[in-house]
């Protein structure tokens, strides 16, 4: 299967960060789990891939270089940045107009359907709109235009849990249809267990994993004791150390395997907030 998005040593230089030749591919029917700490470079990723900013590397769209997609093939591409990219002093309506004159294929009907559905009024202007009415704005545009490929730049922020969920129901609407994908970055790691297929971890700009969420969470485990006895665990096993005040966490990759040799200790499937955690603040091995 072709993939929809994929990158290939994504390289970016600012004077304090380098985005660390990045690599990943994104399939069709697959919701790809964007994470990693605040300043890791999933916006500068995201910006590199919409070519945003310059950056070095390959960005394939659709199988075709980036910046040779046609404006029809970039009207398929359904984006939601941090932050709301609407004038203030637009309603609605006008949103709808500016939009319609954008995209090819905009979907009137699809648009006010779901901002009813979101209940954004339409007589107010987007200045009078909270951070979470502006988010429902973008989210609304961007499934609005009968896109194939999502790019979520932290789309669930700001939002309430209730709403949140709804989003996610109109996203795993969304991916129904197999030619369909989303990568979709989040801190909010409960939103990713819940739709990602697949989940790429970046720290300090590097990739850490890419993998099935599958294998994270039937594979991956968090281990506790001891820092004596843990770290007697083989390293091609224990990926990290995290020393928690008389005892010792470990992330291990392969939980059944640990469980068995190391009786003596407690070993429990392992969330994405803890590997996060383990990874990001503990030591590495
Ligand atoms: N235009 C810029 N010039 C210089 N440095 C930049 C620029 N944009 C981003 N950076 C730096 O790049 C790093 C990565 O930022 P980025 O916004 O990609 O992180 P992030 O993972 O999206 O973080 P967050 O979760 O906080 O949104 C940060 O250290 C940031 O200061």
């Amino acid at each position: 299967m072709d993939a929809i998005l994929s990158i290939d040593k994504l390289h970016k230089q600012y004077p304090d960060f380098e985005l660390k030749n990045l690599s990943f591919t994104l399939k069709p029917g697959e919701v790809m789990g964007f994470i990693g700490e605040n300043g890791a470079g999933k916006t500068t990723t995201i910006k590199a891939l919409l070519g945003l900013i310059r950056s070095e590397g390959q960005i394939q769209i659709f199988g075709k270089p980036a910046d040779q997609l046609s404006v029809e093939e970039r009207g398929q591409i359904g984006i939601v940045l941090d932050g709301c990219h609407f004038h203030d002093q637009l309603k609605i309506p006008q949103v709808d107009k500016v939009l319609a004159g954008i995209y090819p294929k905009w979907d009137h009907g699809q648009f006010m359907k779901l901002c009813e559905r979101f209940g954004l009024p339409l007589n107010k202007t987007v200045k009078s709109f909270s951070t979470g009415m502006k988010m429902k704005l973008s989210i609304a545009a961007a499934l609005s235009h009968h896109a194939r490929l999502l790019i979520l730049d932290e789309p669930t922020s700001g939002l309430d849990p209730i709403v949140r969920d709804e989003i996610l129901d109109l996203f795993y609407d969304f991916i129904q249809d197999e030619t369909h994908s989303i990568l979709f970055s989040s801190h909010i790691t409960t939103d990713i267990e819940k739709i990602a297929d697949v989940v790429t971890f970046i720290h300090q700009g590097a990739l850490q994993f890419c993998l099935p969420k599958d294998v994270l969470h039937d594979e991956y485990g968090i281990v506790k004791g001891p820092r004596s006895q843990i770290e007697k665990i083989d390293r091609d096993s224990l990926l990290a150390l995290l020393p928690q005040n008389l005892t010792c966490q470990g992330l291990v990759r392969n939980r059944e395997e640990i469980r068995q040799a190391y009786p003596m200790l407690s070993v429990e499937p392992a969330g994405l907030e803890e590997i996060m955690l383990c990874m990001v603040k503990g030591e590495r091995k």
